[in-house]
């Protein structure tokens, strides 16, 4: 039997996000997967349970309450989990937002015209800002919602992930607009910057590192992917919807050009699904695993070298604890 707890997966309202297409995709490959989905709102999380079990009604499916961007709540979530199960095989860490995002406009046709417009395509890089805001434990948002959530997460889940003879696997959603120079370890939370999201990514790439570092002696492995650019709630917030909706035809058009616009939630899944197939042993902790789609539709994953190292992971790592002290003695 193999338990699986993800973060992150309310059925949305226009679209459903790559969370709820990757528990479609697991169900539909194990029936007898058994599926904790851990949300914020206990409505759209039944909805969401309520629409697997339309295609699998024989599915296990339980929920969790969990505001990741809540100490309070992870701390008391992670207890429920606990007392529900003894082991999870695999811990999907898919919760993200970019709140309040901004395009730059300018950099935008600055680079259609450049030799990089596919790289801009793939990355978003320059082209997005975002405004932070403060949590009620003290903290950035972004930084507590897409990082330090889950690492307290993972922390608090240890004794299910790391048991004697069996290994399980901790998984990511990053992005391809993680980036090194938008990160600073003197600015974990990125208060200073207006890349939030970036550097938040960027550090969930290190995390995963320093995880395997430390844990995978006790069986736990932590891999990390990139779904492309999927329309979700998270692409809408971007742009206004009937932009988008404007657009798509040139979204589809950019397709044959970048196998990175994989656009619905069940292709931007596919590295998600992929990992869940292999033997956490096999995977490569500096790779990032890239769900792909080409131009006839086709679907596939690919590793690709992440810009980290370990002394940087190490330090984040070091540094993460530390901030964990501080709020266990707030809490
Ligand atoms: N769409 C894209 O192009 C890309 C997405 N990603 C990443 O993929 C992941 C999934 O995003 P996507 O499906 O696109 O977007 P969605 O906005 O559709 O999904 C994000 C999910 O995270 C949940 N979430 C947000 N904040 C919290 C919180 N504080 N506590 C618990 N759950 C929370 C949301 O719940 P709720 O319904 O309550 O808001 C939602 O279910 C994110 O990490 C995102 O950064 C990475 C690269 C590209
Ligand atoms: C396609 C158009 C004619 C105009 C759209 C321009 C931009 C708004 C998009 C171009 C590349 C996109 C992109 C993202 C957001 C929207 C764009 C900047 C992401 C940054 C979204 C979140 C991620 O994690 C990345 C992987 C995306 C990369 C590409």
């Amino acid at each position: 039997m193999i338990r699986s707890l993800h973060c992150g997966q309310d059925l949305k309202t226009v679209t459903g996000g790559i969370g709820l297409a990757l528990c479609e995709r697991l169900l539909s490959h194990d029936a007898q997967v058994q599926l904790c989905l851990a949300c914020r709102n206990g409505q759209r999380a039944e909805a969401a349970r309520q629409a697997l079990l339309v295609s699998h009604p024989q599915a296990h499916i339980s929920l969790v309450q969990l505001d990741v961007g809540s100490m309070h709540s992870v701390f008391k979530a992670a207890q429920e989990v606990r007392q529900r199960y003894n082991r999870l095989d695999y811990l999907y860490l898919n919760a993200g937002i970019m709140p309040n995002p901004q395009v730059d406009h300018k950099a935008f046709y600055k680079g259609l015209f450049s030799g990089k417009a596919v790289h801009m395509f793939s990355t978003g890089e320059g082209l997005l800002t975002q405004k932070d805001e403060v949590t009620s434990d003290g903290l950035q948002q972004v930084f507590a919602t897409n990082l330090f959530g889950h690492f307290i997460l993972v922390r608090e889940l240890e004794p299910l992930l790391c048991r004697p003879g069996n290994s399980s696997l901790i998984i990511w959603t990053s992005s391809s607009n993680a980036r090194r120079s938008a990160f600073s370890l003197d600015d974990l939370q990125h208060k200073q910057g207006n890349e939030s999201y970036s550097s938040s990514k960027y550090a969930s790439d290190l995390l995963s590192l320093a995880f395997n570092r430390h844990y995978n002696s006790k069986g736990l492995y932590s891999s990390v992917i990139c779904p492309g650019l999927v329309m979700t709630n998270l692409t809408y917030g971007i742009l206004p919807s009937f932009f988008w909706t404007l657009i798509m035809p040139i979204m589809w058009l950019i397709r044959i050009f970048t196998n990175t616009f994989t656009l619905t939630p069940y292709n931007g899944a596919e590295a998600l699904f992929w990992l869940f197939k292999q033997k956490p042993e096999a995977l490569d902790p500096m790779a990032k695993y890239h769900s792909l789609t080409s131009g006839l539709g086709n679907n596939y994953t690919q590793p690709c070298k992440m810009d980290i190292d370990d002394i940087m992971a190490e330090t984040l790592y070091e540094k993460l604890l530390d901030l964990e002290d501080a709020i266990r003695k707030k809490l």
